[in-house]
């Protein structure tokens, strides 16, 4: 585990830019440090690896101060990608990958087969192997930072705004397959970003920081949205934190109805519990074609859109409601992993499944709660 204790960075010219700063990072998971410009995200990423060495307190790793460790020993146990990658322009994309492993003293076939395997791992194509970095997109370029810091296999992993500089979508792509690689490889990862957003969707904890290197909140994601500390968080969260938090409430609990679930050519189905005025027609494979009016005759063209529809269990409470909200009916479809309808459920029944688990959570909360004031007294 990295421990930070009550840390503080002043340059040489004065300027604070960490103040006694205190985190316990968890093991085997991804924390961000997030915050405004010059709040002191960078220089506190670089204490750990001792790019930048602290003015006070200490930084321990596994119970170890990083300051008596040997700074190549160290800094071997932590892969660190920064943005633009920084690779460098006249090796080919696998000698950059096995720059470590190299350095390491590995044979060129060992570390060869490395920087293939690791290619792999980050969504690279092997044809772009022999390439130069100027040859690769941005995104690709930023794959290969992260496949190079794998390289030497290190427990911890520093990332420092890593997807800062490429399109959204691009970025999107390259969040996913870090969670993924974080999944199959279990690394500790400090990353370091000035989008919430990515915090929140990347963080199992977020440290929020605010100029002049204070800890404003550290808490999961869930609970910054839900109970922001004050009113600089509230604001660095941005305005529509309550539907952001729903990204975080499971959809598998919503009931379903299939009342007004038809099949193409079918007459309409006696009215039910579900009366709405919409039957969702469907294939006869069972997939969604669109909305048609009680009574009417359907056909094909004449269809409403449905929109885009959730998986119970794999989207959230947000995807669901989401649905619900860009269907020309007010009614969300529901569908399994082969596309396949498995009901519709109305807005109204998600925002009585929104203020179940709002109570849920807050009841959740409460034991926690009082153990904290029990300390506290
Ligand atoms: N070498 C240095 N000498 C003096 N001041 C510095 C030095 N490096 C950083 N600072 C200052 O320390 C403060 C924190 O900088 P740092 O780069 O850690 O912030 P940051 O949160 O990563 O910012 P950004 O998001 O803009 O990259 C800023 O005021 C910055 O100007």
């Amino acid at each position: 585990m990295i421990r930070i204790d009550s840390v503080t960075k002043r340059y040489p010219d004065g300027t604070v830019a960490v103040d006694r700063l205190s985190l316990e990072i968890p093991d085997r998971s991804i924390t961000v440090l997030v915050g405004p410009s010059g709040c002191g995200k960078t220089t506190t990423l670089r204490m750990i690896n001792r790019m930048v060495e602290p003015t006070e307190g200490t930084i321990l790793l596994d119970g170890e101060d990083v300051q008596r460790q040997p700074v190549t020993t160290l800094r071997r146990s932590m892969g660190y990608v920064i943005q633009n990658a920084g690779l460098f322009q006249h090796r080919t994309i696998a000698d950059n990958i096995a720059t470590v492993p190299r350095m390491l003293g590995w044979g060129k076939q060992r570390a060869r087969e490395r920087a293939a395997e690791l290619m792999e791992r980050v969504g690279l194509d092997a044809s772009l192997a022999k390439r130069y970095p100027y040859q690769l997109s941005g995104g690709q370029q930023q794959r290969v930072g992260v496949a190079r810091a794998l390289a030497a296999d290190p427990p911890v992993l520093l990332m420092d705004e890593p997807f800062s500089a490429v399109d959204p979508v691009v970025r999107k792509g390259l969040q996913d397959e870090l969670l993924r690689i974080q999944d199959e490889l279990g690394k500790t990862i400090v990353f370091v970003t000035h989008d919430i957003d990515e915090a929140i969707k990347l963080g199992t904890m977020v440290a929020v920081l605010r100029e002049g290197g204070r800890l404003a909140q550290y808490a999961p994601p869930a609970e910054l949205l839900s109970n922001p500390a004050d009113s600089f968080v509230e604001d660095f969260l941005g305005a529509d934190r309550g539907i952001r938090r729903l990204s975080f409430f499971t959809s598998d609990a919503l009931e379903l109805t299939t009342d007004a679930v038809v099949q193409a050519g079918a007459p309409d189905a006696p009215l039910t519990t579900a009366e709405t005025p919409y039957l969702l027609v469907t294939d006869a494979e069972g997939r969604p074609l669109g909305w048609r009016e009680r009574g009417s005759a359907g056909d094909a063209d004449r269809l409403l859109p449905y929109g885009r529809p959730f998986r119970p269990g794999t989207d959230s409470l947000r995807a669901a409601l989401d649905c619900a909200v860009l269907s020309p009916t007010g009614w969300a479809v529901a569908v399994d992993a082969d596309g396949r309808v498995t009901g519709v459920v109305s807005q109204q029944t998600i925002g009585e499944a929104i203020r179940a688990a709002h109570t849920q959570a807050e009841t959740d909360a409460a034991p926690a709660r009082g153990e904290d004031e029990k300390v506290a007294g």
